[in-house]
């Protein structure tokens, strides 16, 4: 994380300070810059609930506690200092008059929107009529729409008072270490970057599984399903960063540019490749429809047509309710031909690579050897990096993403003709969603997730760290 300089916001203001992410992740980022001193100015809260600053801060120290930091009073006394508060209706006018006198129309801001999805077009609006917007930054939390005319639409509407460099879309997958650092693997090291492509590599498999269910995000949930939840945004995020070419240099479009040049490639998904399941006992979840299709499991496949990529199957999956909560990417090498050297002539194993995302980041690159006892026969075996044993407690993502938004590194944040790709890409999908498939929850899906990948590499168990599950 670099320096601060005239483009750094001097204030940080957070619409929504009184919500479910504020309180999980936003205040634990806040307290972890706080202690690398890398908070320069003040930060403002605003949010409908009429309570004291005080109480604000009460909130944030709990919130910071019941995520597990290590908490330092020092350290939180002095990010203590720098909140304050401001209540009202983002829907009113009156609470810009308010903002306008609290910060200034001068101010170098950062607006960060943790707010109902609805009310993303209308705060920027009131911000720009109230004249808050000259020098400042927006940064806006996901869902950017719920499909491309309703993404079309808040880009519109946002640019109408915005340049596309004062907007951040967050997808807190560019922030977590093993994805803000795929650039670097990929291109780093020879080893990789010689083996990363349609001549080395026969398909690429991308894992998004989670142990648990729903819970208590039912009404939420039932509305966006799988597809949109996660895999519009962060596994075709986190696919673009696996296939892109490598930029031309350090600038924040040098790095969009490539990760567009893949979704551009990337043809809409084909509705015959596309598999939904639900958890059994989903529709008794709070919130959710008697009777609901919305899947809570999707797999599907997609081809990146360009030189790189073409013939190179990629198959996607994420679910709730899965036996593990692992996030992984899995390329598999080409087989080698038959080893004339060898008692039988078979061909050994394919190569597999694995970058785990979640949990514990690593790499593993996974080999075939000789079994010693029995020379006729081959074993498996890894060469595996954890990140954090090698590189030490990682960046948390929203702090990376906090960070990189008040000093405005646009690097980790979606670009308009990104999120705009990515809702075509799954489109069809949307329109053709196809049957519903149920399926145990603690499974890895219904059957036919399995029918998706026959003829080619069947899912793998995903690489799980030492001592199996961990959150
Ligand atoms: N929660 C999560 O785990 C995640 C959330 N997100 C995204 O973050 C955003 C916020 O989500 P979340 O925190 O869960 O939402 P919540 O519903 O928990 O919080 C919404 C916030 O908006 C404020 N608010 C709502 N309406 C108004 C209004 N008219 N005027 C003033 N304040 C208002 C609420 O204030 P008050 O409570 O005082 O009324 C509250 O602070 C969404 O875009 C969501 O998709 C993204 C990833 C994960
Ligand atoms: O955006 C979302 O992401 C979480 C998973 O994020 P992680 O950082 O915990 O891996 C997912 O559970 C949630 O449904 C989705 O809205």
């Amino acid at each position: 994380m670099g320096g601060r300089d005239e483009a750094t916001s001097e204030l940080l203001v957070i619409f929504g300070i009184t919500g479910d992410l504020a309180r999980k992740m936003t205040f634990r980022a806040l307290y972890r810059l706080e202690r690398r001193k890398l908070l320069g100015g003040a930060i403002l809260g605003v949010a409908s609930d009429d309570i004291t600053v005080e109480e604000l801060i009460k909130r944030a120290g709990e919130a910071i506690r019941d995520t597990g930091e290590p908490f330092d009073e020092a350290v939180f006394g002095r990010l203590g200092k720098r909140l304050s508060y401001l209540h009202g209706d983002v829907t009113e006018a009156a609470l810009y008059t308010q903002l306008a006198e609290r910060v200034g129309t001068d101010r170098r801001c950062l607006y960060y929107l943790e707010m109902p999805p609805s009310l993303f077009a209308p705060i920027v609006e009131n911000l720009g009529r109230a004249g808050l917007l000259t020098h400042s930054r927006v940064a806006v939390e996901k869902p950017f729409g719920h499909d491309l005319a309703s993404a079309r639409d808040l880009n519109t509407r946002l640019r109408a008072v915005l340049r596309e460099d004062q907007i951040l879309r967050v997808d807190h997958f560019l922030g977590k270490q093993p994805v803000a650092d795929l650039e670097c693997l990929r291109f780093a090291n020879t080893t990789l970057a010689e083996l990363w492509d349609r001549r080395s590599i026969a398909e690429i498999h991308i894992t998004m599984a989670e142990d648990f269910g729903v819970e208590d995000r039912g009404s939420f949930y039932d509305a966006v399903g799988a597809l949109r939840d996660v895999v519009q945004n962060h596994l075709l995020q986190v696919l673009a960063l696996v296939a892109m070419e490598p930029p031309v240099g350090p600038g924040d479009d040098d790095l969009n540019d490539k990760k567009a040049e893949v979704f551009r490639a990337i043809p809409a998904a084909d509705p015959a490749h596309y598999v939904r399941g639900q958890y059994r006992g989903y529709t008794d979840v709070a919130g959710v429809a008697d009777g609901s299709q919305t899947e809570t499991f999707v797999a599907l496949r997609l081809e990146i047509d360009n030189w790189r990529w073409a013939g190179v199957p990629i198959f996607l999956r994420a679910g709730k309710a899965l036996p593990e909560r692992v996030t992984e990417v899995r390329l598999f090498t080409r087989r080698v031909p038959p080893l004339a050297f060898m008692p039988h002539r078979e061909r050994a194993q394919r190569n597999q690579i694995v970058l785990r995302i979640d949990p514990d980041p690593g790499l593993r690159l996974q080999l075939v050897a000789q079994d010693d006892q029995d020379t006729r026969t081959w074993r498996d075996v890894h060469l595996d990096s954890s990140f954090a044993e090698d590189l030490g407690d990682p960046i948390r993502p929203y702090e990376r993403l906090l960070y990189a938004a008040m000093t405005g590194d646009r690097r980790l944040f979606a670009r308009e003709d990104s999120i705009e790709e990515t809702w075509r890409i799954v489109a069809p999908l949307l329109e053709h969603p196809g049957p519903i498939h149920a399926y145990q929850r603690g499974s890895w899906g219904p059957e036919a997730a399995s029918e998706l990948v026959r003829g080619h590499r069947s899912w793998q168990e995903p690489w799980l760290p030492p001592g199996g599950r961990s959150h």
